[in-house]
Parts: structure tokens; sequence; C-alpha cells
């Protein structure tokens, strides 16, 4: 069967989105993602978006990294589909129902609150999740920050000289970690802007991550080095991030791009 699909991404972090509501599509495996998402062999993307009939939201969406593992949260992802819907939606995800809207910086994402304890990041270990007493050689004392998925965020004076490519896949991996996690090396250039790159968790090296620029904005606030709305840098571009009070909502604005459709044979994956 030949099956549809939309390529988009958000500062260059791309998805392959699949339209179950407008076709009817089998059941996606991690197997058939990673072949999707496979830059030689596959369309190509960092993660695979199936988007699909809710019960108590507009849209569900089921978010599959490159590695064909299924995670619970993609905030690039889910200004892609705000932009698709063109209105104000809620989106339910693995991680929780988020709220889209256009806006005029692109797409406004009402992330939901982000959460700190130790067992909700998860670690395996209690700990302190704002100064956690462990290190990769350089990369100490991260903040773990939980924001639907889970962040370890390291706050360095210089993220561009970070070895990352070795790094990351390190930090993602131990077993501190058991649910993996997505690796932010950010560095503070003033109280309003942050300059990040990530290595994420079964996608490795992204132009950007959505949930890591608010996990590293919110990561910022709760060290008080920076105010409760920020700029974050990325390779790809910039995300603006407010998290204006401890028991609020993280609040991520900014664009999502619908680059070209496309249709594959399915069998050819399966
Ligand atoms: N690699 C992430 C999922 C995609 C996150 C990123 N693409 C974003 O925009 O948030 C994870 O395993 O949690």
């Amino acid at each position: 069967m030949r099956a549809e699909f939309i390529k988009m991404h958000g500062l260059g972090n791309d998805f392959v989105v699949l339209d179950a509501r407008a076709q009817a599509l089998p059941e996606m495996t991690p197997a058939m993602a990673s072949a999707l998402a496979d830059r030689h062999t596959g369309i190509g993307c960092d993660q695979l978006i199936v988007l699909g009939a809710a019960d108590n939201a507009d849209i569900a969406m089921r978010i599959f990294n490159h590695d064909g593992g299924e995670v619970e949260a993609c905030g690039n992802a889910t200004r892609a589909v705000g932009l698709l819907l063109g209105k104000p939606a809620t989106i339910r995800t693995a991680g929780g129902l988020l709220h889209v809207a256009p806006a005029d910086a692109g797409i406004e994402v009402d992330m939901g609150q982000p959460r700190f304890d130790w067992q909700d990041i998860p670690l395996a270990d209690p700990m302190d999740t704002l100064d956690m007493p462990v290190g990769w050689e350089a990369l100490e004392r991260p903040v773990a920050v939980n924001v639907g998925n889970p962040h370890a965020v390291f706050l360095v004076p210089d993220c561009d000289a970070v070895e990352l490519e070795r790094l990351g896949p390190v930090i993602e991996n131990d077993p501190l970690f058991p649910q993996r996690v997505n690796v932010n090396v950010a560095s503070i250039e003033t109280r309003s802007r942050i300059r990040l790159r990530v290595w994420e968790r079964g996608a490795g090296l992204t132009r950007a991550c959505g949930t890591g620029a608010c996990a590293t904005a919110v990561a910022a606030m709760r060290r008080k080095l920076v105010d409760r709305a920020v700029t974050v840098g990325l390779p790809g571009g910039d995300l603006h991030i407010a998290w204006p009070s401890d028991d609020a909502s993280i609040t991520m604005t900014g664009p999502a791009i619908e680059s070209y459709r496309g249709s594959f044979e399915w069998d050819d994956y399966a």
C-alpha cells in the first residue's frame, strides 16, 4: 500500500509525519520507524511522528526516535503538528497533554510543568537533581529535569568546546539513567540568552531540541542564572522559553516548517 507523509522540521530538527487520521495505516513498529528514519536507505529524519485520533484531545501524537525507540515528548515536532492544525489545539502524547497555538513568532506550546524529583527523571539512585554529585570527565554536576522526557543539563563555560559526539552517548547510556537521557551542554551568555547543543537520546546530535531548550532554560532559572523568559540559541536557530513561576507551565515559542509531501510503499519498510 502507498502511505502519504509530510516532511517537516523545527530549526533543522526534522521529522517524517504520518497522519493516520487521513489514511488507514498498519501499526508502526520500532524496526519500521528506524528504517524510515535512516538517511541512507529510508526517507531520513531525527524522529518519526504518527498522528491519530484521540479520545480526550484534538489529536494524538506518537514519537519514534531515529533508533526506533518510542518516547514521551518532542518539542519541535509538537510545533510542527501545531502548524499542520493551524489553530489552537490540544495534543495527547505519552508524556502528557500539550496545548499549541499559532503565535507571531511561529507556534506557541504549553509544555506543562517540569518535574525534578529523582524518581520522576528517572534516576537509578536518590540525589539532588539541582546539583548532581556525578561527572564524566569535564562534564560534571548536571541538573536533571523531566519535561515529558528525561534531560541532563551541563552548564559549561563554552558549549562549543565540549566533545559532545564522544561524551553524549556515554552519558545517554549510563546506568544512572534507567530510561537513558537527553544530554544538554549549555553556556549562559546573558540573563536572557543561553547557547545550547544537544546529544539526543535515540537520535544523537540534532540541529535543535525543543524539550532540551525547555529543560536547559528551567535548569538555569532554578540556579538563578537567568530571568524567567530567555532565548535559547541552538545550532539551528532560536527558541523562546518562559517559565513564569515554579508552579507554572513552561511555554516554548518558535518556528515550524513544512518542507515537502510525498509517499512511500509501506511494504518496502514493514
Ligand atoms: N530524543 C528525545 C525525543 C525528541 C526530542 C527533541 N527532538 C525535541 O524537539 O524535544 C527523547 O528521546 O526524549
